[in-house]
């Protein structure tokens, strides 16, 4: 098994290398007595480079999951290589609203400065910030219980960038949500990501949604997962997610990963 997971903070001389290298991955899970029982993801490579959007789509139980939290350290027992050329560790947005209840939305958004002891004047203008980048500003008092479900996503992806990490990895985050919510927090992240510049690793099942915000789409095989494609994703930005459906080349590229979806091998 190699080394887990390496964070190299960029020097200026290496600022075009890219953010995230991920080479020959293979993940395999095993059971109390040691026994090999799963093979997640098998001979994975990819990298994302500084500032890019990339989104992986695969079938359910192929290793997506996985990969991200590969790389953000919470897997160990790996082989393969996966570096991250970050000054930070990655900030992670999960599927399941992660809010937590008792706190307010500031304080929620807040949350991650606080453990950090960075100072009260300092939390505020952040937080301040970060409420009106998410549209949350007039919520900035409401409790988790008082919010829509993309209400809740708003505040878990203020949060994860409230404190300015590099690398924003996001698990299905809006999944959960009904389509036109969906929508309208694609379009939002894209503005943020367009004001922030983050590197930006985003799993979805959605191919439809993968096509609407990427730079490119790593496509992955059923079980054990393996990556079948890495197709670049030709829309010019900023991109309008509604105008985006009525280009030809939409459909096309959908088409094109709906096939490598349905028959991996002959890809
Ligand atoms: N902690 C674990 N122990 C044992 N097996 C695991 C563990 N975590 C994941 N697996 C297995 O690894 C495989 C990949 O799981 P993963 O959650 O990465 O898939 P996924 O592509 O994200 O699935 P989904 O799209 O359904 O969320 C699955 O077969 C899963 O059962």
């Amino acid at each position: 098994m190699a080394a887990a997971l390496e964070i190299v903070r960029p020097s200026p001389a290496e600022a075009d290398r890219p953010a995230i290298e991920v080479g020959h991955l293979t993940k395999a899970f095993y059971d109390s007595e040691g026994d090999r029982v799963t093979v997640a993801v098998s001979d994975v490579s990819f990298s994302v480079a500084s500032g890019e959007f990339v989104c992986i789509v695969g079938p359910s139980g192929c290793g997506k999951t996985t990969v991200l939290r590969i790389l953000a350290d919470l897997e160990q027992k790996l082989s393969g290589t996966v570096k991250l050329h970050s000054a930070t560790p990655p900030a992670m947005v999960f599927q399941e609203t992660s809010v937590l209840p008792w706190l307010t939305v500031s304080e929620n958004i807040a949350f991650p400065l606080s453990l950090k002891g960075v100072s009260g004047a300092e939390q505020e203008k952040r937080v301040r910030d970060l409420l009106a980048l998410t549209g949350l500003t007039d919520f900035a008092r409401a409790r988790p219980h008082q919010l829509s479900g993309g209400m809740k996503q708003r505040v878990s992806v203020a949060r994860a960038l409230v404190d300015d990490r590099d690398i924003l990895l996001m698990d299905e985050p809006f999944g959960s949500l009904d389509e036109q919510t969906r929508l309208v927090l694609q379009q939002e992240l894209l503005r943020i990501w367009e004001t922030t510049g983050k590197t930006v690793v985003f799993i979805t099942h959605s191919v439809d949604e993968a096509l609407t915000l990427a730079d490119r789409v790593l496509v992955m095989s059923p079980r054990p997962g393996t990556l079948v494609a890495d197709l670049e994703v030709p829309f010019e930005r900023p991109r309008d997610v509604v105008e985006m459906r009525r280009d030809k080349r939409f459909w096309d590229l959908t088409y094109k990963v709906w096939r490598l979806l349905a028959s991996p091998a002959r890809a």
